[in-house]
């Protein structure tokens, strides 16, 4: 099976720091890829590389074997990939109907039919239709950043920590819908909630200092204590 997203190698600074010395991943279709690791590892600035935030200084990335480092992010964003960031990128002045429209990148009856089930999947969405995205909570905001990511035709979906900051309960909710989401896209997670991660995620790649040091399949970290002691800090 060809990977729908293959990083190879990376290598990325932010200024004069080298952030990434040493990161590969293969995102397959229809799957979720998460990506673990303790904090200040380097898994959002993975993603930011990815979406061309960050340049590449050595590597390779192919989406549909289509090399795309170092290209301009709304290029990027238009192949068909969608940015869910940690701070949801919501405008808080903006209704979630304006949040919503603003995304939208082509209107026609497609896209129409396309919000329509959209807001079928999140129906918290519809009935806070006309509230402001700075007034809705925690796990809502999540919501309304994912379905944003959502309402043009991307094939995969960049998502960075939607649990961050939510109550359990909420937790459940948006790992609710990335399930139903994971039914129509691929995804690439970040996600320090172990919960969350297996239960939504196919595969995982641990990424430590900047390398991506493990990988393989979720269920087989689920049981693995020693790994998730040494890489995820957890007891
Ligand atoms: N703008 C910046 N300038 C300098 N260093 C940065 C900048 N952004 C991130 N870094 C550094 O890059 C490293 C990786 O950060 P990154 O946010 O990618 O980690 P992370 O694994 O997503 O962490 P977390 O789980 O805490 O969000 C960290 O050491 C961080 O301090």
């Amino acid at each position: 099976m060809s990977s729908l997203l293959s990083v190879k190698n990376v290598e990325a600074f932010i200024q004069q720091y080298h952030i990434l010395h040493d990161i590969s991943l293969e995102v397959q279709s229809g799957e979720v890829t998460v990506l673990l690791g303790r904090n200040g590892a380097g898994k959002t600035t993975t993603l930011r590389t990815i979406m061309g935030l960050n340049k590449v200084s050595k590597g390779d990335i192919t989406y549909n074997g289509e090399q795309i480092i170092n290209e301009q992010p709304y290029r990027i964003a238009n192949k068909g990939i969608g940015y869910v960031p940690e701070d949801q990128g919501i405008f808080g002045e903006l209704t979630v109907g304006e949040n919503m429209r603003v995304a939208v990148k082509k209107e026609d009856e497609r896209t129409t039919k396309r919000m329509e089930w959209i807001l079928d999947l999140f129906p918290d969405l519809k009935k806070y239709w006309k509230k402001q995205g700075g007034q809705l909570s925690g796990g809502q905001k999540q919501m309304l950043a994912i379905a944003r990511a959502f309402v043009n035709e991307n094939d995969l979906l960049l998502i960075d920590e939607p649990s961050k900051g939510l109550a359990p309960i909420i937790v459940e909710k948006v790992t609710e819908s990335i399930q139903q989401m994971k039914e129509h896209a691929t995804i690439l997670l970040v996600e320090q909630n172990f919960q969350m991660a297996s239960n939504t995620g196919d595969h995982f790649y641990i990424i430590d200092d900047g390398q991506t040091v493990l990988n393989g399949k979720m269920n087989e970290l689920q049981e693995n204590q020693e790994l998730k002691r040494k890489y995820l800090g957890i007891l």
